[in-house]
């Protein structure tokens, strides 16, 4: 909870200085790199150490220069005060040096055997530079498959969204979503409310079905979905968020639909879809490339697929299929 007031505190005081351009133009801020110092400092405190595997976006490679030293500076601050805030861990003083090194914990190739806990300390920053929607997702690998995700989504509203409101303009914010392989999917407020069960829409109707992809069109390509929504009679308009708040929404049926097609070339990251994946699987949904595969988290930090990623419910999956089939080779034809 204290780690989710450190990135909104961030998110209201963002400074240009905060952010940094990473070599592929992504976006990273010192809310990212304070986030997975944060989770991994707590996570290898916590678990036996000869075992601990941690496979998390961001490195300290580019705090490591002269230049980043003022920024090195504000993150240790960063996570200092949000480790003081904890009373678990308030008697820990981190070091710079001890910041990038527990930043740099993160870089486990994960792979197919044994334990690896996979983090994205802020999926999504994007949206969270613009203040929308983000989330730190952490899912826990067991020989290759997901067993455990959690999901926070600070500013995602309490009340489900759908395709007609603004999520900016509900007041009740903050969800966290938790699942165990074979337990089912839960949320609660991230002030603390008691968890209740969620599960994906049961909807069979696609006319009824809202559909969710990324706000960013350089992240998925946002005409091919609305060729797939159109052949499946879809008639609400995209609901367009940022993050893996997307699976989350899903899980508790706002929407019945995700689809996200990456432009050519692009490589799909496991944490950017491995604690969103079983929260809407423990939901009752089901996750899968364009072609109706499971997705892999066994292969490295990559999932090892080529053109999407598509999630709905059992009942629209084989309809989805059909209508992701047909666009995807128009487009072929039309090239
Ligand atoms: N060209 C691209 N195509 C697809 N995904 C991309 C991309 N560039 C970045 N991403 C990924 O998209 C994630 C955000 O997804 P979304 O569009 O659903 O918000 C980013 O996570 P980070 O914000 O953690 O870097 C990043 O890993
Ligand atoms: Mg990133
Ligand atoms: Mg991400
Ligand atoms: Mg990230």
């Amino acid at each position: 909870m204290k780690l989710m007031y450190c990135t909104i505190k961030v998110q209201k005081a963002i400074l240009q200085s905060d952010v940094q351009s990473k070599s592929d133009k992504s976006p990273v801020t010192v809310a990212d790199y304070g986030s997975q110092a944060v989770v991994s400092f707590v996570l290898e405190r916590e678990l036996p150490s000869e075992s601990f595997s941690l496979v998390a976006e961001e490195d300290s490679g580019d705090l490591q220069n002269e230049e980043a030293q003022e920024t090195l500076q504000r993150i240790t601050k960063l996570v200092n005060d949000t480790l003081a805030s904890d009373g678990t861990y308030s008697a820990s003083s981190l070091s710079a040096e001890d910041v990038l090194a527990a930043i740099d914990s993160g870089k486990s190739e994960g792979g197919p055997h044994g334990r690896h806990w996979v983090l994205d300390p802020i999926d999504g920053t994007k949206g969270f530079l613009r203040g929308d929607q983000y989330a730190v997702a952490l899912a826990l690998l067991d020989e290759g498959k997901v067993v455990l995700g959690v999901l926070a989504c600070p500013n995602l509203p309490l009340l489900p969204i759908g395709s007609h409101d603004d999520p900016s303009s509900h007041d009740k914010v903050g969800c966290l979503f938790f699942s165990q392989v074979g337990a089912g999917t839960e949320v609660q407020s991230l002030d603390g409310s008691p968890p209740i069960k969620v599960h994906v829409s049961s909807t069979e109707n696609p006319e009824e079905a809202s559909f969710f992809e990324s706000f960013e069109a350089a992240h998925s390509l946002h005409d091919l979905s609305s060729s797939i929504a159109n052949k499946l009679g879809v008639k609400a308009p995209p609901v367009r968020i940022d993050s893996q708040a997307k699976y989350g929404a899903l899980s508790r049926g706002d929407g019945a639909i995700y689809l996200r097609f990456p432009h050519k070339g692009y490589r799909e990251k496991i944490w950017d879809h491995a604690a969103g994946a079983i929260v809407v699987t423990e939901a009752g949904g089901v996750v899968t490339d364009a072609g109706g595969n499971p997705l892999d988290f066994s292969k490295g930090r990559y999932l090892d697929l080529d053109t999407g990623i598509i999630v709905t419910n059992p009942k629209l999956m084989p309809m989805l299929l059909k209508a992701v089939r047909e666009s995807l080779d128009e487009k072929a034809s039309s090239l």
